[in-house]
């Protein structure tokens, strides 16, 4: 389970989240949605540490993962990001590397030794988790730049899976392909759900509802931070909203 307990987070001295909490629970997709610039992409880089990679950002709270916060001083940096990975919206496999090597990429960065054979066994299973095996395992010294957007995209998820996070943060991974590459994508994350936890951010109200179980609603006001007006179980989310501003977002008539 992650837990995110009172987040405030700046950029400079522009307050962009005012005290946050929200509870991820494991083995569901949680899905983060609201209007552009509310927060979303913020919050949920706080989540795995990327925040701190702005120069100028700063934040307060806690991020419990399974109840420790990852955030204590004793905590490193890789350890987070091991344990909780991160898929964005453009696909940023490399392209010149192959399919192979890329979803081994992330074991030497995080400090995790393999020997060929594991190698092997992490390629193998995290491309089938990822959905991408198949279509992939007679080519897997091909560069990973030569396969397609939403391949692209799976063999992005399979580099996350390879170091076996807990949880998987996704920045609006489908906004970027096609509708095919889109329902695919879904498709891997309800299966990966019963053994990662997900948390996404998306802007397409159809995909909140298809793929996740609970919906977090961000929202801010003029010239204020953001914050969530609204959390729940998807259905109710989008079936029996409680706030008005919920029920105007959900239904299309803004953001
Ligand atoms: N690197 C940055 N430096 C300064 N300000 C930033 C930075 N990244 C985001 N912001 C600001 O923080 C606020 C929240 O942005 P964020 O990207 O988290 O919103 P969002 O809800 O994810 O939006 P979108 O749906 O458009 O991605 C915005 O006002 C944005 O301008």
């Amino acid at each position: 389970m992650l837990e995110a307990r009172g987040i405030t987070a700046w950029f400079g001295d522009h307050q962009v989240l005012d005290r946050v909490s929200l509870t991820m629970p494991a083995g569901q997709i949680t899905s983060l949605i609201g209007p552009s610039g509310c927060g979303k992409s913020t919050f949920l880089r706080i989540l795995n540490r990327m925040h701190e990679l702005v120069p100028s950002a700063s934040l307060a709270g806690e991020v419990l993962l399974d109840g420790d916060d990852i955030y204590e001083p004793q905590k490193r940096l890789t350890d987070a990001r091991k344990a909780i990975g991160m898929v964005f919206q453009k696909p940023n496999p490399f392209p010149a590397m192959s399919i192979y090597d890329n979803v081994i990429a992330g074991l030497k960065l995080t400090g995790i030794r393999a020997d060929r054979a594991r190698k092997d066994y992490l390629v193998e299973t995290s491309l089938q988790k990822a959905g991408l095996w198949k279509e992939v395992r007679d080519r897997l010294r091909a560069p990973g730049g030569g396969l397609s957007g939403g391949q692209q995209q799976r063999l992005c998820i399979a580099r996350s899976l390879a170091v076996q996070p807990r949880v998987l943060l996704m920045d609006e991974p489908c906004s970027a392909l096609d509708p095919t590459s889109t329902r695919v994508i879904e498709e891997t994350m309800l299966e990966l759900a019963s053994e990662v936890t997900i948390v996404i951010v998306t802007h397409n109200m159809q995909q909140a509802q298809r793929v996740s179980s609970q919906c977090a609603f961000f929202l801010a006001g003029a010239g204020k931070p953001g914050g969530i007006v609204e959390h729940g179980p998807t259905d109710a989310m989008f079936g029996d909203p409680q706030d008005d501003r919920t029920a105007d977002y959900v239904n299309g008539r803004f953001g």
